[in-house]
């Protein structure tokens, strides 16, 4: 679960690695209704052949059900941002996706093949063609092995690669990250956040998959890593074509990696269309909401962007 907020404007949260997360938490807004859901007409939600399809996903922690009724495709090589207040479900349902979370009610599919709730109940190969970039890279890469060690293992797991081959993959996937061979010998614990999060998703790229599941990947990392981070996705879609499920409560992040955005409200979806079009022209109060919390949106906004 990601950091909780209680309050409106709520305090950076200490992430215990020197760095902060901010969450945002915005004033109480009346109950969803879904006539008020906006589609906008310029993308449909659903997609033709779509890589990834969820269809009415339900999720409840014990008698709380946190994301409801929750539908989307995302094409491929298409990158698609989940968008939200903190609490809005976003985690939830990447995690759903990840197959990091079964206990849910709907219907993930890859290629139109229906996926088990849990990535363990999976097929290697399912599991092998969608890969799931954590928040924190303190947390998801254990300090104590080698920058080899943690690529190898995907490596082999999937079957990419072994022996020499395999050794000459991972130098390769560091050069895609753009961290040199050296690292390889290091231990993740010697790297600093921006390099261990460049490792993780090196890690995620290992397996070659067709999805990368990225959680918040940058909320963790200072301001000036963040941009570098994104540019690396931005190659890794160009040059690899992999579609991307992008959850971040930060829309000005989204402007600049995502083709479509989705918004989430209390785990449902409000409304969605291309991100361009729901950024410059917001048609739902709650997104109108979202963009005033976003300096750097709020301003283009009440120009009349
Ligand atoms: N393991 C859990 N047990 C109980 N409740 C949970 C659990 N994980 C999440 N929740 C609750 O589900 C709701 C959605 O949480 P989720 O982490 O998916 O939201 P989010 O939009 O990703 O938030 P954030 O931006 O803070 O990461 C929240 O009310 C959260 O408190």
């Amino acid at each position: 679960m990601a950091e909780e907020c209680t309050t409106i404007d709520p305090p950076p949260v200490d992430l215990g690695n020197g760095h902060e997360a901010r969450c945002l938490r915005i004033a109480e807004l009346p109950p969803w209704d879904p006539d008020d859901r906006v589609v906008a007409d310029t993308a449909p939600d659903r997609v033709r052949e779509p890589l990834l399809s969820v269809s009415d996903l339900e999720v409840s922690y014990g008698r709380s059900t946190v994301v409801r009724d929750v539908s989307l495709d995302l094409a491929r090589s298409e990158i698609v941002a989940l968008v939200g207040e903190s609490g809005s479900g976003k985690t939830t349902i990447s995690r759903c996706v990840g197959g990091l979370h079964g206990d849910w009610r709907g219907r993930i599919s890859l290629d139109g093949v229906e996926l088990a709730p849990t990535a363990r109940a999976r097929t290697v190969e399912q599991r092998k063609r969608i890969q799931y970039v954590f928040q924190n890279p303190y947390q998801s890469l254990n300090p104590r092995r080698t920058i080899e060690q943690i690529l190898l293992r995907p490596l082999a797991l999937f079957g990419v690669a072994r022996g020499r081959q395999a050794r000459d993959r991972a130098a390769a996937l560091l050069e895609s990250v753009q961290l040199g061979p050296g690292v390889l010998s290091m231990r993740a614990g010697g790297l600093s956040g921006g390099e261990r999060q460049r490792v993780a998703i090196a890690r995620a790229l290992a397996a070659e998959p067709d999805l990368l599941v990225c959680d918040e990947i940058t909320s963790a990392l200072d301001v000036s890593i963040q941009a570098s981070i994104i540019d690396l996705l931005e190659g890794i879609k160009r040059e690899r074509g992999i579609s991307m499920l992008f959850v971040t409560h930060d829309l000005a992040l989204a402007r600049s990696v995502a083709d479509r955005m989705l918004v989430l409200q209390h785990g449902r979806l409000v409304e969605t269309g291309l991100t361009a079009q729901i950024l410059d022209h917001p048609q739902g109060p709650y997104t109108q909401e979202l963009i005033s919390h976003t300096p750097q949106l709020a301003a283009a906004f009440s120009d009349g962007g």
